[in-house]
């Protein structure tokens, strides 16, 4: 196993109130606030893991889904490896408005490959007994739009929710030539004091 950590960027797209800043909340903290406030903005938190022998940095970036905040947001989707799109599945407008997450993506993210761009798709909230949007219409919505992956989640539950995050990380390992993404290396000098290099190759 390489000492060395990929750093990867993903970025959490959709309504306001989807369960965003829930999902990336559970992933990193493991802790639900059932009266969580609107997101102003962006923020975001980062995770360590291991997949498939990769040391992998998850950078999560978390943004405002109220259109009123769309210019504080659209900045930070340059430089993403992966985007993560949300809905509600007790929502049926924000399953409709997943297209045009989308397509704002494409737009202010300026990524190099639009046609092979790594997209996951969330239906969270699935812990809720009133659905106004079923799995095989979700599933059908990806098959339509690049066959990306489909997880159904609950932040309130923890179900898939580290299923979707690793899944993005697949995705993008599997999508690009990984000598593209920003490397941390950890190393320890001869005068035990830790280092934090970061360099753009191996
Ligand atoms: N039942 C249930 N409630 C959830 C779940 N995820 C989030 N919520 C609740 O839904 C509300 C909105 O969640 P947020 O995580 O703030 O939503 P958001 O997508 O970040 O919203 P913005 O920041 O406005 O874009 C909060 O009251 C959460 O507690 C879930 O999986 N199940
Ligand atoms: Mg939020």
């Amino acid at each position: 196993m390489s000492g060395k950590s990929l750093l990867l960027k993903v970025i959490l797209l959709g309504d306001g109130g989807v369960g965003k800043s829930s999902l990336m909340n559970r992933y990193v903290t493991d802790r639900f606030d059932s009266q969580s406030f609107h997101t102003i903005g962006v923020e975001f938190l980062n995770r360590d893991l291991e997949i498939d022998g990769r040391l992998v940095t998850l950078q999560i970036w978390d943004t405002a889904g109220q259109e009123r905040f769309k210019s504080l947001r659209t900045p930070f989707y340059r430089g993403a490896d992966c985007c993560l799109l949300t809905f509600a599945v007790d929502d049926l407008q924000s399953f409709q408005n997943l297209g045009c997450w989308k397509k704002e993506f494409m737009y202010y993210s300026d990524v190099r490959d639009p046609e092979r761009f790594p997209f996951v798709v969330l239906g969270n909230k699935v812990d809720k007994e009133e659905r106004e949007v079923g799995e095989d219409e979700a599933r059908a919505w990806c098959e339509e739009n690049g066959c990306c992956p489909y997880f159904e989640t609950s932040a309130k539950d923890d179900t898939n929710v580290g299923a979707a995050f690793e899944a993005a990380v697949r995705e993008v390992l599997a999508s690009e030539d990984p000598i593209d993404h920003t490397l941390l290396s950890s190393s320890i000098d001869l005068h035990g004091n830790r280092k934090v290099t970061r360099s753009s190759c191996c």
